[in-house]
């Protein structure tokens, strides 16, 4: 079993000098649509070309970015999926990439080398101005199944200073659960602000006409590590 997501113990960790440094090459031209799909919400790209890949890092070849989401709580006291010496933060950003040497996502996604997440922690702080461009189209989406356009975003800016990361095999963490993902989860969060917090609450798990549902809480909380090892990229 390598089922996500996990507590990550610094202290555990093994700095690996082998790992090498992530490459995001993100081309904002790619970014395409903001689609609430009922349990989170997802801005996709245009992923038929290596024009927004990520290399370098823990894995070998290219991985097109497919699309980011977020995971977060109903309070600021938990929402991440990762967690770090035990410790929630209230939301957590994933960039899903897919591994170029498999014709497709789909079929990528049932490889055991077939797909990239990065994961970045949010922490409460600071407004964060790039996070609110995102945050300024959720209006459009507030219900399940809708969609709007999303042109022109740099998810780059979505990156804290430091590329500093974890990284270990494990799975998607909402079924289909596919155990086909080298997660690298960044050590340095991003901010957010408890009003930016309120905004992700304000979407709804439910379609329109249905009784309205706040969407938060949809994490999974951390796995069994099953003897899997933990690598640092940093001292
Ligand atoms: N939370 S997670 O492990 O990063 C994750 C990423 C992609 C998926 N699925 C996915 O991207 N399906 C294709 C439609 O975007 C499910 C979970
Ligand atoms: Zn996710």
């Amino acid at each position: 079993k390598r089922q996500s997501p996990i507590n990550i113990v610094p202290k555990e960790a093994q700095y690996d000098s082998t790992l090498k440094v992530l490459k995001l090459k993100y081309d904002p031209s790619n970014s395409n649509g903001i689609l609430n799909n009922g349990h989170s919400f997802q801005v996709d790209f245009v992923d038929d070309t290596d024009s927004s890949t990520l290399t370098g890092g823990p894995i070998s070849g290219t991985y097109r970015l497919k699309q980011f989401h977020f995971h977060w709580g109903a309070s600021d006291d938990r929402g991440s999926e990762h967690t770090v010496n035990g410790i929630n933060f209230p939301c957590e950003l994933h960039l899903v990439h897919w591994n170029t040497k498999y014709p497709s996502f789909g079929e990528a996604a049932s490889q055991p080398d077939g797909l990239a997440v990065v994961g970045v922690f949010l922490k409460i702080g600071a407004a964060n101005p790039r996070l609110q461009k995102v945050l300024d189209a959720l209006d459009a989406i507030k219900t399940k199944g809708k969609q709007t356009t999303f042109p022109n975003f740099d998810p780059k800016t979505l990156l804290p200073g430091s590329l500093h990361y974890w990284t270990y095999d494990g799975s998607l963490t909402t079924p289909p659960l596919l155990e086909s993902v080298t997660w690298i989860v960044l050590k340095e969060p991003i901010s957010v602000s408890p009003a930016q917090m309120a905004k992700f609450r304000s979407l709804l798990f439910t379609g329109e006409g249905e009784s309205p549902c706040c969407m938060a809480d949809n994490y999974r909380p951390p796995q069994p590590l099953k003897g899997r090892k933990v690598r640092a990229s940093f001292k």
